[in-house]
């Protein structure tokens, strides 16, 4: 996991490098080693944390409420200073590859959905259901992962996050997706290219329904649910039967589900962590390896034929949220 985003911050950084950054290159280069190592320490010693994962503890710590921020895993979108506002400024780690962005200030931010390129039929299914503009924390997100970067959400409970990841989800996985420049009608796919993973039934519940509601009644078998308590052997017949686009569910019951071969994930390209704090305490570990393991790895990705747990990711997104401050003196 460590090594995908770090991978995938070297590629962006990589990608889009003016010359003068150059002396930031040798820094991150090391940090990517560095967490090589730690990723493969907490594997067999250690829970799973945030911090393990490739992010440095930000040392931001202002009210809740107001840090409705997104924490962009890529330093290839340049912000002009002028425009850029850290939610605090000072002790902020010089060699820190975050940026903070206070969402006001956001340069990106939009004020509309066909601005953000969304495709009609999911703007059509936006206004059906009452969603005219992206809210803040929408407008601020959207654009990052259309852009293909991992992504880090940490906004209060209520403001609207749901939508945020999975408005560019659904743009590019299923019937409500962009046509190719073509005009063809897209194929439809028959793996699984998202799997949302949440720490509790009710909120995997509740996206589920979100993600229905955006579908329609003809298509709302795309989704499907994966959580704990309910019939296991129905979710089983309906991967096989529906063969879903999108997959939610609690880390147990996907573990288990794709432990017993009954669940692919490897060709996955979202991979969302809701409430991730909540996911990578002690309680969800093994599970958490499990999915984390599986997910967008294609088989064959590692060269030694055996499943490494940094092994190549490359085409699968990696979005985490939180309400609550991630990054803690403990770590979470
Ligand atoms: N663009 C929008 N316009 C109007 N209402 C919106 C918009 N986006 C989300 N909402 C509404 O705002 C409310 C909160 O959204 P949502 O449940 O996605 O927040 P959340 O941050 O994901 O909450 P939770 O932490 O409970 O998961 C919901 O009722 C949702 O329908």
């Amino acid at each position: 996991m460590a090594a995908v985003i770090t991978m995938r911050l070297l590629f962006l950084v990589g990608d889009s490098l003016p010359i003068r950054k150059l002396p930031q290159i040798s820094r991150r280069a090391t940090f990517h080693n560095s967490i090589r190592f730690l990723s493969r320490f907490d594997r067999e010693n250690g829970p799973l944390t945030v911090a393990s994962l490739g992010f440095k503890r930000e040392s931001e710590t202002t009210n809740k409420k107001r840090t409705n921020n997104l924490q962009q895993l890529d330093a290839a979108i340049e912000v002009p200073k002028s425009k850029t506002k850290a939610v605090r400024s000072k002790g902020v780690k010089k060699d820190g590859f975050k940026k903070l962005l206070n969402i006001e200030a956001a340069p990106f931010a939009t004020k509309s959905f066909s601005e953000l390129g969304f495709p009609p039929l999911l703007i059509e299914r936006l206004w059906k259901e009452g969603f005219m503009v992206p809210i803040d924390v929408q407008s601020t997100t959207i654009l990052v992962i259309l852009k293909n970067h991992d992504a880090v959400i940490q906004s209060y409970t209520g403001s609207g996050t749901t939508l945020a990841y999975l408005l560019p989800i659904l743009s590019e996985v299923g019937p409500l997706k962009k046509k190719a420049p073509s005009g063809e009608e897209p194929v439809r796919k028959t793996e699984i290219e998202a799997v949302i993973v949440a720490p509790s039934r009710e909120l995997g519940m509740q996206i589920v329904k979100e993600v229905e509601k955006l579908l329609g009644p003809a298509d709302k078998k795309l989704v499907q649910q994966l959580v704990g308590g309910a019939n296991r052997s129905r979710q089983e017949e309906a991967l096989k039967k529906n063969k879903p686009a999108i997959v939610v569910g609690t880390p147990g019951r996907i573990a288990e589900i794709s432990a017993a071969g009954k669940l692919q994930t490897d060709g996955c390209r979202y991979l969302v962590l809701d409430e991730v704090d909540e996911l990578l305490s002690l309680n969800f570990r093994e599970d958490m390896h499990r999915i984390l393991e599986h997910a967008g790895r294609k088989s064959g990705a590692d060269p030694h034929g055996t499943r490494c747990p940094l092994g190549r990711r490359a085409e699968c997104q990696t979005i985490m949220v939180s309400a609550t401050v991630l990054f803690s003196d403990k770590g979470c």
